[in-house]
């Protein structure tokens, strides 16, 4: 097996979350954030989804990609708190692939 880090930016990032998830919370803003639990880490996520829509409504192309970088990079950690990993939100969407958005809905059970 290669020791090279993935070529994938994304893959590179959840590895080094999961490393320094349970790290120093001084030096580490991931176990710091981590450490204040999964209550924490959905709120930073909201956060940043607001900040993302504030961004698109203000139509700032670099503060669109400056907060959805922030929004990746939270939802990344609560993946990771989640146990849970990019390539299951990966395996998830090849399962949509090809299925119409309005489809999907129309297919939903009545509640
Ligand atoms: N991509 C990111 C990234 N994006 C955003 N952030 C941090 O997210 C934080 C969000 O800022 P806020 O002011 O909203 O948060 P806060 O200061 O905790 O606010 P409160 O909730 O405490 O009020 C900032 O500290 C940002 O630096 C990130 N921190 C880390 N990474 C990546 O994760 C790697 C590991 O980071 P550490 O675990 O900190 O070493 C880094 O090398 C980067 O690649």
């Amino acid at each position: 097996m290669s020791d090279d880090p993935p070529p994938d930016v994304l893959d590179r990032l959840e590895a080094r979350i999961r490393l320094n998830r349970h790290g120093d919370p001084a030096t580490s803003y991931t176990a710091k954030l981590t450490a204040r639990g999964r209550a924490k880490i959905a709120q930073k996520l909201g956060e940043e989804a607001v900040e993302t829509v504030i961004a698109a409504m203000r139509a700032d192309r670099d503060e669109i990609v400056s907060e959805s970088a922030d929004l990746m990079f939270h939802l990344c950690v609560l993946l990771a708190d989640a146990g849970l990993s990019l390539d299951d939100v990966r395996a998830e969407l090849v399962r949509r692939e090809g299925l119409s958005g309005l489809d999907e809905k129309a297919g939903r059970k009545k509640g």
